[in-house]
């Protein structure tokens, strides 16, 4: 079932309100906050699973100039929240009177009054309003004085500590996605809508689908083996380089550009995810478009075996 996605939370229609609600920015929708997605529908089943976020992230509010940092862009979230059974997405615009609320003033007006929440869930950690006030402690009491439900979750770890969107991101930065795989639950995808590029992909042999990295946290350059969610619902296997294009003089910002194998068709201006599997290379500056050519010719076979197609 989909995940219907609410932005005005002064003008919500009757049927978002009243949820069981997972509370958090939910970046990635990783292993951790899925157990927050589990406890909340397993208190209340009775009633609509909901989340909540905070759209922008208060970090790219407060911090534009900083480089992208984000797992999931809103519609990825909203995919990955329903894949875990979420019905509803409270996408709260983060703007001047958000960062100005308090939390107690946050818990009435947002929570209460606008959602109507009926329950709530979030991980231990969790904190919230004006300078980050409220912390779990304080939304206890206050849930406990009105009368709401609230299950607060212990973090879910694997061997190297807590799981958190942190981590999955250092993974990426560091060229390893199948650890972020691992952490996620699934593979990491950077979805874009692919742009017109100068075409000398196809006249090297291997033409490539272009999307920018955008809001994306932007992972290890180079070359990956990846598999390409097309627009039919299909899943093709590919080799994509993400970088700004040395060897041709250098770009101004990152593209992620892709190779399906075996693959022909047209994919300028459609929406596609890129999921990257594992890390083959670095990105490098080549002396020659010749050399470039023999790089990529490695970097397919590469990626072939690493997906297992001969
Ligand atoms: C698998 C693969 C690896 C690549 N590696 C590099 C690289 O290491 N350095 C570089 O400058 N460009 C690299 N490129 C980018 C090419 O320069 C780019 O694909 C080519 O310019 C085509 O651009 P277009 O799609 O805009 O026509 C790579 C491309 C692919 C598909
Ligand atoms: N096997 C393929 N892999 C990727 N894109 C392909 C493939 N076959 C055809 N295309 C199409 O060709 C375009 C890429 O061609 P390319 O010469 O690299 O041009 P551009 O510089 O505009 O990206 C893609 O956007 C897609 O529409």
């Amino acid at each position: 079932m989909a995940c219907e996605v609410w932005t005005d939370w002064r003008a919500l229609p009757a049927g978002a309100r009243g949820g069981t609600v997972a509370l958090g920015n939910l970046d990635g929708v990783h292993r951790g906050h899925r157990a927050v997605l589990a406890a909340a529908h397993a208190a209340r089943p009775d009633l609509p699973l909901q989340a909540m976020t905070l759209e922008p992230h208060p970090r790219e509010y407060f911090r534009p100039q900083d480089p992208p940092f984000r797992l999931t862009l809103l519609p990825a979230k909203a995919a990955a929240l329903a894949e875990a059974g979420c019905t509803g997405l409270h996408a709260i615009p983060f703007d001047a009177t958000l960062a100005a609320m308090e939390a107690e003033a946050f818990c009435e007006t947002i929570l209460a009054e606008a959602l109507g929440a009926r329950h709530l869930a979030c991980g231990a950690d969790f904190a919230f309003g004006h300078r980050r006030g409220g912390d779990v402690t304080f939304l206890a009491r206050w849930a406990e004085r009105r009368g709401i439900g609230l299950s607060i979750v212990p973090p879910v770890s694997d061997a190297a500590g807590p799981i958190s969107s942190t981590r999955i991101r250092r993974a990426l930065q560091d060229g390893y996605p199948e650890r972020a795989a691992a952490l996620l639950g699934r593979d990491w995808e950077v979805r874009g809508v692919v742009f017109h590029g100068d075409r000398l992909g196809r006249e090297l042999g291997w033409p490539t689908a272009n999307i920018w990295m955008g809001r994306h946290l932007e992972p290890a350059r180079g070359v990956y083996a990846v598999r390409a969610a097309l627009p039919d619902g299909t899943l093709v296997p590919g080799v994509a380089n993400i970088g700004r294009r040395p060897t041709l003089g250098g770009d101004p910002e990152t593209r992620l550009e892709t190779h399906l194998f075996d693959w022909s068709g047209d994919l300028y201006d459609r929406e596609i995810g890129i999921r990257l599997v594992r890390f083959l290379r670095e990105d490098m500056t080549f002396t020659g478009l010749d050399e470039l050519k023999a790089a990529i010719a490695a970097d397919a076979a590469g990626a072939r075996a690493v997906l297992g197609i001969g």
